[in-house]
């Protein structure tokens, strides 16, 4: 399909960035950009977005094109999109029905469906008119079910679709609650085995699930623990949890999130909510950049902005700048938390394991324990998880110099030396 796209300059710093955004977005949709249209105005027009004019002169350039479909750099109100519609002739698209398109065609778990669906009926909800409750999508509006019966007579067939959509997200709600609850107890669990965890923030297509893939082999993890990577917007939907375990027994969660893009739709923040929030309850954040990007800067401040959003605040960050091999510089190599490395280089992952690790583990402490042979189950904990820094075999016993967490420590303070 062919599509224009459009958006209203005003006096925001980083236009390019959104329109090359909204171009990025409807290739992800599978459109075909052919035109680009800007209008200077300081805010929309209240009835038809663009002004009367430049909607018209779309027209004639759809026409001349063969262009089926105008796509919007912002939401529009239920007016806007019908008057655009009449006046252009094309199917009208604003940012955030596209981006939902996407995220729907991406949606693979269960949860991810959920939160998609309820994202998608929120914004249908206001946006229902007459015309437009009659083309109610079966699949999202379709077996709210029941009820009927009891509504009150001559409820217009406006109200009863209000009513069903309503009761359909409050269902769809209930059982996303369920999927939630699941997870939290996961959390909890992790919680209680008091292992670190680091999650891996960031624009999407930056390269975060390569980058958790990458360290996954590095540590010779099977290969069936591997996420979903490619080259387009939104590859990752879910959270994926992963268990990183060193060779020097040092051990830390790491997580692989859900990517973002500038103006993310509030539906979709809300209904993805618990998704993103995975991120708040981690000790490090590594924010994954496209360093090769023009508008890397760009989408680290999209980054922080919508981590402010869903409440991720105060956690270590470390701005790893990603795909260095599309670049000039040398690689990899780290200056205070900004690490320049490539998630498809060996050397790369090493060192951005070294700096999790100073990162983490800075509060271990170093004891030595002598331990008598006729414990030898306590050597074989410590071997499990601590850090041995050396081994030596005494008349009394194993003496072990080691690196540990101080829950750790208090266990074994009997056999301090
Ligand atoms: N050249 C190069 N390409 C990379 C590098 N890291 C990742 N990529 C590519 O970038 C694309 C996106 O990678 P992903 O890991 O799926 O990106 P993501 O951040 O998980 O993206 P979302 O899940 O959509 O948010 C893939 O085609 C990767 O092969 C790198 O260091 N160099
Ligand atoms: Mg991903």
């Amino acid at each position: 399909m062919l599509a224009i796209i459009a958006g209203i300059e005003n006096e925001q710093e980083n236009f390019d960035y959104t329109m090359q955004e909204l171009r990025a977005l409807a290739e992800a949709d599978n459109l075909t950009v052919i035109k680009e249209v800007r209008q200077k105005l300081d805010r929309p027009i209240a009835a038809t977005y663009l002004g009367k004019g430049k909607a018209e002169e779309i027209q004639q350039l759809a026409q001349i094109n063969d262009a089926q479909s105008l796509i919007v750099n912002d939401e529009l109100t239920p007016t806007q999109i019908r008057n655009l519609e009449n006046i252009t002739g094309l199917d009208i698209l604003d940012r955030t029905a596209l981006i939902l398109e996407i995220f729907s065609s991406r949606a693979r778990s269960k949860e991810a469906k959920l939160q998609v669906q309820i994202a998608k009926l929120q914004y249908q909800l206001p946006r229902l008119h007459t015309s437009a409750s009659q083309q109610l999508d079966q699949q999202t509006a379709g077996n709210a079910g029941g009820g009927y019966t009891n509504r009150g007579a001559g409820e217009t067939k406006l109200e009863l679709n209000r009513r069903v959509i309503q009761k359909r997200i409050t269902l769809l709600n209930k059982e996303l609650k369920n999927i939630d609850k699941d997870h939290e107890t996961q959390r909890k669990q992790r919680e209680q085995n008091n292992i670190k965890t680091v999650a891996l923030v960031g624009y999407t297509n930056s390269g975060k699930s390569t980058t958790m893939n990458g360290l996954l082999q590095l540590i010779g993890q099977a290969p069936e623990k591997q996420v979903f990577e490619k080259d387009m917007l939104f590859a990752t939907l879910d959270t994926a949890v992963r268990n990183i375990h060193l060779p020097d027994n040092k051990e830390f969660l790491l997580s692989d999130t859900v990517g973002f893009v500038s103006k993310l739709p509030h539906q979709l923040v809300k209904a993805f909510r618990s998704t993103l929030a995975e991120a708040k309850q981690a000790d490090l954040l590594i924010q994954v950049i496209d360093g090769a990007d023009e508008h890397a800067s760009d989408m680290i401040k999209t980054t922080e902005k919508t981590l402010q959003e869903v409440g991720v605040t105060n956690i270590p960050m470390i701005y790893a700048y990603n795909k260095a091999d599309k670049t000039a510089l040398s690689y990899p190599t780290i200056e205070g938390n900004q690490l320049v490395y490539s998630a498809k280089q060996q050397e790369s992952l090493q060192l951005l394991i070294e700096i999790i690790k100073d990162n983490l583990f800075s509060d271990y402490e170093k004891h030595t324990y002598l331990i008598p042979f006729t414990d030898g189950k306590v050597v074989e904990e410590l071997n499990k998880h601590a850090t041995i820094l050396s081994t030596d075999y005494v008349a009394q016993g194993t003496k072990l110099e080691v690196e540990l967490t101080t829950r750790l420590a208090g266990k074994f303070a009997q056999y301090l030396v």
